[in-house]
C-alpha cells in the first residue's frame, strides 16, 4: 500500500487529486497540506474535497506530513514546490509536482534537488496532452520551416501564470524539433506596427476567462492549407487520476527528474 499525501488540498487540483486517491486501488490517502494560516486547517479534508468524512484534518505541518507519506503530490505554486520538494529529499520521500509557471532558474534548482529523491515535474498530467507532446514532435520534424507555428492556450478566470505549463512545453517540443531555442523565439506580444513575421517565431497567445478548464491549440500554417492540433480537457479528473498514476510510479524510481512521458512510457 503506497501512503500519498496532498499539498495544496483546499485547492481546484488538490480536493480532486484527494478523490482520485479515495478511489484508487493499492494507495491510501495519508495527509493533507495547505498554507499555514489557511481558514481550513484543522477542518476534515474529505468534508472539503466531497468525498465525505476521511478523518484527515488539513494541516500546515510540512515535516510532519511528508514524515507519514511515502509520496508528496504537490498542485501549488513554484516557490511552494520548491521549497516542498527540498523538505521531500531530506527526509527521502518521492514528490509529484503538477504546479506551473516555474522560471528557467526554477527548473534548474528543481533538477538540482532531485538528484537526492525521486521527483516528477509535468506541466500536464493527462494521457491526451502527453500524446499530443508525442505527435507534435514528428509532425514539427516533418512540416519543418515552411509552416508557421502559432500556440494557443485558454483557461479560467483564476488561473496565476501565463501562458500556461502545457502551452510553454508545446512551445519548447516543437522548438527543439525545429532546431530552435524555445526562449529566443517565442513571441508573447504583438501590437502596432510589429513588421512581417519571422519565419522561426513561435507565436504564443494566451485567454483567460470564465469556468475554461483547460484548452490548448497549435497551429502548423502553411500556404494553402493547416493543421491544427487541439486538446480540450473537459473535467480536471484526468489531470488527478494522472498524478496518483505518477504517484504510484515515481515512488519505485531511482533519484532524478522525469516527467508524464516517463510514467506512461512515451519517451
Ligand atoms: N500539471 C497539471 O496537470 C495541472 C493541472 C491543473 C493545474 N495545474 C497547476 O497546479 C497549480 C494549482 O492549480 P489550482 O487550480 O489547484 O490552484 P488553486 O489556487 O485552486 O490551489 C492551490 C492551493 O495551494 C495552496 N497553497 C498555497 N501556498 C501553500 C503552501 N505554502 N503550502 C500548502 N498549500 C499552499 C493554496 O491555498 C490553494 O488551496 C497551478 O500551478 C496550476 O497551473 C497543473
Ligand atoms: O488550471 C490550470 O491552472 C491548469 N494548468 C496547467 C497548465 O498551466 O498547463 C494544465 C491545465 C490546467
Amino acid at each position: 500500500m503506497i501512503n500519498i499525501a496532498v499539498c495544496g488540498a483546499a485547492g481546484r487540483m488538490g480536493q480532486r487529486i484527494i478523490n482520485s486517491i479515495v478511489e484508487t486501488e493499492g494507495v491510501r490517502f495519508s495527509g493533507a497540506l495547505e498554507r499555514p494560516g489557511h481558514p481550513l486547517v484543522g477542518q476534515d479534508v474529505g468534508l472539503i474535497a466531497g468525498c465525505g468524512e476521511l478523518g484527515v484534518a488539513v494541516s500546515d505541518d510540512l515535516n510532519g506530513v511528508i514524515a507519514a507519506c511515502d509520496v508528496l503530490i504537490d498542485f501549488t505554486a513554484p516557490k511552494v514546490s520548491l521549497k516542498n520538494l527540498e523538505a521531500c529529499g531530506l527526509q527521502k520521500k518521492a514528490i509529484v509536482i503538477g504546479s506551473t509557471g516555474f522560471t528557467p532558474e526554477e527548473r534548474a534548482l528543481a533538477a538540482e534537488l532531485a538528484k537526492t529523491t525521486p521527483v516528477v515535474l509535468a506541466p500536464n498530467m493527462s494521457v491526451g496532452v502527453n500524446v499530443c507532446f508525442k505527435i507534435l514532435k514528428d509532425i514539427a520534424a516533418t512540416l519543418g520551416d515552411d509552416f508557421d507555428v502559432e500556440i494557443v492556450e485558454a483557461h479560467h478566470r483564476l488561473k496565476k501564470d501565463a501562458p500556461s505549463g502545457t502551452a510553454v512545453r508545446m512551445g519548447e517540443v516543437v522548438a527543439e524539433a525545429l532546431g530552435r531555442d524555445y526562449n529566443k523565439v517565442a513571441n508573447f506580444h504583438r501590437e502596432g506596427i510589429t513588421g512581417e513575421r519571422t519565419r522561426e517565431e513561435i507565436g504564443m497567445q494566451t485567454i483567460r476567462g470564465g469556468d475554461i478548464i483547460g484548452e490548448h491549440t497549435v497551429y502548423f500554417i502553411g500556404m494553402g492549407e493547416r493543421i491544427e492540433l487541439s486538446h480540450r480537457a473537459m473535467t480536471r479528473d484526468m489531470f488527478s487520476r494522472g498524478s496518483v498514476r505518477a504517484a504510484k510510479w515515481v515512488v519505485s524510481q531511482k533519484p532524478g527528474l522525469y516527467d508524464m512521458q516517463d510514467v506512461l512510457g512515451l519517451r
